[in-house]
């Protein structure tokens, strides 16, 4: 019997949501200590401890060069951003606890998302 053939997911409104939930995340007021990547020659420590540095600028250019496939790889590297975040700054700090802010506001604002999917 004939295959049925797969539609092919569409992506590309996937991408249109990934840039307004950049720009969502770099107009947050606690989105500072994210905005651009950690100056890490001038923090002791950083390099050796954050594996795999990752900041919203950086995430732009990638969003920029379609460097994301889909918003999946998208939401690895933003979730990057909090990780690092968390590994490196104390809970009960004022990075720590921006940190923990942006990823609840981020989790939020995904998920309110997703359902249009
Ligand atoms: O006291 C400091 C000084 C510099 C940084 C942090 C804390 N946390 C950031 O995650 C990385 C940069």
């Amino acid at each position: 019997c004939a295959k049925k053939a797969k539609t092919p997911k569409d992506s590309s409104n996937e991408l249109a949501v990934c840039r307004v939930l950049l720009a969502d995340l770099e107009a947050h007021q606690d989105a500072w200590p994210f905005l651009s990547p950690v100056q890490h020659k001038s923090v002791p420590g950083y390099r050796k401890v954050i594996k795999k540095p990752m900041d919203f600028s950086t995430i732009k250019e990638k969003l920029t060069n379609n460097l994301y496939l889909n918003l999946e790889n998208f939401i690895v590297d933003v979730n990057l951003v909090f990780d690092n975040c968390q590994r490196f700054n104390e809970d009960d700090s004022e990075i720590g606890r921006a940190g923990h802010r942006m990823r609840r506001f981020f989790d939020k604002r995904w998920t309110e998302l997703l359902q249009f999917f």
